[in-house]
């Protein structure tokens, strides 16, 4: 498993007080001396909490499982290596809908504090967490589904100008394989009828509520009105921003990575999910979540991909 370090894009290292990290029942928490914080799961990596400025950022089900035996209802879970029902004659067809990364402990691999970059305000701390996943860990049944060599690693870096989260993939073995990547972000919003979500105007989307129809946004806002569950490809502009109330909420910046499904279950589908609550709690949520899913990506023997996301709070 590559364990090497990359600069992340958020926070540079100071010498005032340093960022905490513990873990604790199956979750790493990591805080900043800001007070801002992230704890992730290793079960599926899934991050469950990010908070900033006292505010929880991420919405996660009061009936969500977290202990590991079914995939979170909320917070960040990882889909690979195949988005939604896997096709039919695919190379992974045997596998569970959004595939096994969100159902597998991962290992904490450990934590480093980085310099850099695009996002850090001079003097902040940043604490970059790595968790990985690889072939040879995979449950039994994952690996019978899917017998590819791979390594995942997923990089959860936490600084106050945001949150980052990268994933890795590796094909360690010598044939290729292709895959999809999605980080399933449950965003909380105060009240979905004031959200409105920028940045995907002029892009095409797969409707998958209206049958998985072809559709042109051309609005530049999407406001959520009803069941909304679209797949935007080849989006042009890196950021996605959630507004609330006409003021800026998040901005979701999307790196190496072309496409997002907006997705929300609204009444009847909340209704159907038995991990899904309050029942009303679709008006707290919006789902963002950046990705390749469009297609595959083809991976050779020996090569890499990454891919992942910066958000930055603005509460
Ligand atoms: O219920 P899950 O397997 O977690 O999937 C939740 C949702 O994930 C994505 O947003 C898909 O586009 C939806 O079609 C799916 O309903």
């Amino acid at each position: 498993m590559d364990r090497k370090n990359k600069p992340s894009a958020i926070g540079t290292s100071s010498t005032g007080p340093q960022p905490s990290v513990s873990v604790e029942d199956g979750k790493v928490h990591a805080s900043l001396p800001t007070g801002d914080s992230v704890v992730v799961l290793l079960y599926g990596a899934t991050v469950v909490s990010w908070k900033s400025n006292g505010n929880e950022n991420l919405w996660v089900s009061e009936e969500a499982k977290l202990d590991g035996s079914k995939p979170v209802r909320g917070g960040i879970p990882v889909v690979f290596p195949v988005f939604g029902p896997p096709p039919k004659d695919h190379a992974t067809s045997a596998l569970p809908q959004h595939g096994f990364a969100r159902n597998s402990t991962w290992e904490y691999i450990g934590k480093s504090s980085s310099e850099s970059g695009a996002l850090s305000k001079g003097g902040d701390d940043a604490v970059k967490l790595d968790f990985g996943l690889d072939s040879d860990h995979l449950s039994e049944e994952a690996k019978k589904a899917w017998p590819q060599k791979f390594s995942l690693v997923y990089s959860v870096t936490l600084g106050k100008a945001g949150l980052q989260t990268m994933l890795n993939v590796n094909n360690t073995g010598e044939e290729a394989f292709d895959f999809q990547m999605l980080l399933h972000s449950y965003f909380k919003v105060g009240d979905i009828s004031k959200v409105t979500i920028n940045g995907l105007g002029s892009t095409t989307y797969i409707d998958k509520v209206l049958d998985a129809k072809e559709q042109q946004q051309t609005d530049p806002s999407v406001r959520i009105t009803g069941e909304t569950d679209r797949v935007y490809k080849s989006i042009k502009l890196d950021t996605t921003s959630i507004l609330e109330d006409g003021q800026s909420r998040f901005d979701v910046t999307r790196d190496g990575l072309e496409d997002s499904v907006v997705w929300n279950p609204w009444i009847e589908k909340a209704k159907g999910m038995g991990d899904f609550a309050p029942k009303d709690g679709y008006k707290n949520m919006v789902c963002v979540e950046v990705g390749a899913v469009d297609g595959w990506q083809r991976l050779d023997g020996g090569e890499r991909f990454e891919g992942g996301q910066l958000v930055k709070s603005h509460l």
